[in-house]
């Protein structure tokens, strides 16, 4: 069920973004690194300003052009466009440019795609991917019908396009209801850890940030990291001993994207859950990023939508071994004294410490909460509150 979506390795592609007002490079920028992930080779990258999409072609018959002679001499054999195209526009674009077009959300479908690896992530990939389909089928442009054949599976009277939406509609059911009965067991499993009162702790944040390395560092697994974005689908959920305290679980998600598809994010729900029935949020941003500020947005929105957003955060600055400036570990405490922000570094590890003092004081801070003594006070004498830095630099 991949007619929209490249598979292909090696792949030339060229991408398309146009400004609309305000110009976006950092998007442009990023739909690169989409594409780079996906081992797509980006030929060229073609830019352009208008007041509005056209209706038919979204670029307009100059762009449509230019874009038609580069193909031409770049090989390439897949446009990616940085926008969402109407199913109109998808397939004027492909007729006219005699090559396969796809956008944003493909590209990134595409990605998760090939990385889910759990049953239930594969599961839940295929149904953002054939939601998204759905919105595709329209007349002309029926994409089971050359997958399917068609033989014996159209009922009487009915078109195509009818049977495919049938067909389509079917698997939808068949993958949500197989979602929903893996939702039951996993909420069996949180309830289970839920009377042990273990705190749970999931690490969140903008996709490559860290997170999967951080958590290595923390549970001294390896889970797959990599410099690409999106290398952690599904969520990986592993018991950490604190030290004088006891067990808690952490979990690795799925990172965080701006203008996320709501196909996915609703198909991911169930992996996010994870994150909603936290204690604590450990949101980790790449501090070396300029685009951080947007990045920490971004993900507290998608937070909000998923109703997470009212569970305490400490926000991670990682990667400070990459800025010149101040590469010294640091953390800051709210009027409270609780500890809202760390800055460190999950390769080299510095800064690590303040990370733990935080999980600590967050298992007592719990353990309260529940009504029960912890098992070991906190010992926040003067030498500790000594060692607070306040040189945040914003
Ligand atoms: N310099 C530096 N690089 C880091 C640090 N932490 C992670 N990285 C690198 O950043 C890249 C992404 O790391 P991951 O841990 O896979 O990031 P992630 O947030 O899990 O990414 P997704 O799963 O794709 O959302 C990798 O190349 C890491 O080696 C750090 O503290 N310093
Ligand atoms: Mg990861």
């Amino acid at each position: 069920m991949n007619h929209d979506i490249v598979t292909t390795t090696d792949n030339i592609v060229i991408l398309v973004g146009i400004n609309f007002g305000k110009k976006d490079k950092e998007s442009l920028a990023e739909l690169k690194e989409l594409a780079l992930s996906d081992r797509l080779s980006v030929a060229t990258i073609v830019e352009g300003t208008r007041r509005q999409p056209d209706p038919a072609t979204f670029i307009g018959k100059g762009k449509l052009e230019e874009v038609r002679q580069l193909l031409v001499q770049t090989q390439a054999t897949t446009v990616i466009f940085n926008h969402e195209l109407s199913p109109i526009q998808q397939r004027n674009l492909s007729l006219k440019l005699d090559c396969r077009v796809i956008d944003r959300t493909s590209l990134i479908l595409d990605i998760f795609a090939q990385r889910a690896k759990s049953h239930e992530g594969k599961l839940q990939v295929e149904l953002a991917q054939l939601e998204y389909l759905a919105t595709r089928l329209v007349r002309g442009w029926t994409h089971l019908e050359r997958q399917k054949g068609g033989i014996g599976l159209r009922g009487p009277g009915e078109t195509q396009l009818e049977t495919d939406r049938r067909l389509l509609a079917k698997r939808v059911e068949l993958l949500k209801e197989k979602l929903a009965k893996l939702g039951r067991q996993r909420n069996v499993q949180r309830r289970a850890r839920k009377r042990s009162e273990m705190m749970s702790v999931a690490i969140v944040g903008y996709t490559n940030a860290g997170k999967s390395t951080l958590f290595n560092r923390l549970v001294r697994s390896d889970t797959y990291v990599a410099n690409k974005l999106f290398a952690t689908l599904d969520t990986t959920t592993r018991r950490l001993f604190l030290p004088e305290r006891g067990l808690i679980v952490i979990s690795d998600t799925v990172g965080f994207i701006r203008d996320l598809p709501h196909t996915l994010v609703a198909s991911f729900r169930a992996t996010l859950e994870e994150t909603v029935y936290a204690d604590l949020l450990l949101h980790v941003v790449d501090a070396s990023s300029p685009n951080r500020e947007e990045q920490i947005n971004e993900v507290n929105k998608l937070l909000k939508e998923i109703g997470a957003d009212s569970i305490t955060q400490i926000l991670i600055l990682n990667k400070i071994d990459r800025i010149e400036e101040e590469r010294s570990a640091s953390y800051i405490r709210d009027e409270y004294g609780k500890i809202i922000k760390i800055r460190l570094s999950a390769r080299t590890g510095i800064g690590l410490d303040y990370l733990y003092r935080a999980l600590m004081e967050a298992f007592d801070h719990n353990k309260n909460k529940l009504g029960q003594h912890a098992v070991t006070s906190v010992n926040m004498n003067d030498s500790i509150r000594s060692t607070v830095i306040n040189n945040e630099e914003d």
